[in-house]
C-alpha cells in the first residue's frame, strides 16, 4: 500500500455514495509515489439549471467535456490556480467561486496521484468563451428530456471522462464529495491508446465535509 491509501479508503471519510465495480473491490488501490495538484472548475447558473462546460482542444483529456482547470504552478495557492486557469481556458474572472469537492485519480502506468480540487462558481465577470485550451459551451442540468423543452443539450456523460457520472449527481445536489478512481492501463493493442483511455479499475466516492482534508 502506498502512503496516500489509507488516507484515502472508502469509509475514511464521510458516507460512501459509491463504491465499485463489485468484481473489482478485491483489488488493492494502485501504488503511487507522488502526489501532484489540479483544479477543476464549473460556472453554474443554478436558478436556471444551467452549466457551462468545455470540450478540451488539447492536451490530457481531449475531446472530452469537462470543468476548466490544471496543474497548480509552484508558489500558488490552489484557489489562485483555480482563479488562473478559469481566466486562462475560459476567459471569465471568479467572483463567487466555492470549493465543493476532492478527487484523487491513479493511473496504472504513472507513478503520479493527481489530487483535483473541484470547485463551483456562480458569480463572474464577462463571459465564457473560447480560448486556445477550451470550446466553452452551457448544459443543462435536467435530466435529457426536461433539457430539450429549454433548448439546452443536458450534460454529454458519453463525451466525459468515465468517472464524472459517479461523482456528478453528489455535485449537482450541492454536497461536498471525496473519492478516488483508478484507472486500468489501456488494452493492450488498440490503436491511439494513451494513458488515460483505460477502463475504471476502481473507485470510490463519499459525500464529505472538506473541512476534513488538508490542502
Ligand atoms: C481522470 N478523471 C478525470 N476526471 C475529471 N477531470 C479530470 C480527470 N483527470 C484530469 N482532470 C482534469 O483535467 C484537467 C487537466 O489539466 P491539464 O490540461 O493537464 O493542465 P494544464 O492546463 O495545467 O496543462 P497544460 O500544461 O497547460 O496543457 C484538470 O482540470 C484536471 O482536474
Amino acid at each position: 500500500m502506498d502512503q496516500f491509501a489509507s488516507l484515502l479508503a472508502p469509509g475514511s471519510i464521510g458516507s460512501v455514495h459509491t463504491e465499485g465495480p463489485s468484481n473489482s473491490l478485491h483489488l488493492p488501490w494502485l501504488t503511487t509515489s507522488s502526489v501532484k495538484q489540479y483544479t477543476l472548475v464549473f460556472p453554474i447558473i443554478t436558478g436556471e439549471n444551467k452549466i457551462c462546460l468545455g470540450l478540451k482542444k488539447r492536451g490530457f483529456g481531449v475531446g472530452r467535456y469537462n470543468g476548466f482547470g490544471g496543474k497548480v504552478e509552484p508558489g500558488e495557492t490552489v484557489l489562485d490556480a483555480a482563479k488562473r486557469e478559469l481566466l486562462e481556458e475560459a476567459n471569465i474572472t471568479a467572483i463567487k467561486i466555492s470549493s465543493c469537492g476532492r478527487m484523487y485519480f491513479a493511473f496504472e502506468n504513472s507513478p503520479v496521484l493527481m489530487d483535483v480540487h473541484v470547485y463551483r462558481i456562480e458569480e463572474w465577470e464577462q463571459e465564457p468563451e473560447e480560448t486556445e485550451e477550451m470550446l466553452p459551451k452551457w448544459h443543462s442540468t435536467l435530466p435529457a428530456a426536461q433539457a430539450e423543452s429549454v433548448f439546452l443539450p443536458s450534460i454529454p456523460f458519453d463525451n466525459m471522462w468515465p468517472d464524472d457520472e459517479l461523482w456528478f449527481p453528489l455535485f449537482l445536489a450541492k454536497k461536498s464529495f471525496v473519492g478516488r478512481v483508478d484507472f486500468n492501463k489501456p488494452v493492450d493493442g488498440e490503436k491511439n491508446s494513451k494513458m488515460e483511455d483505460g477502463p475504471m479499475r476502481k473507485w470510490w466516492f463519499a459525500e464529505a465535509s472538506l473541512d476534513s482534508m488538508k490542502a
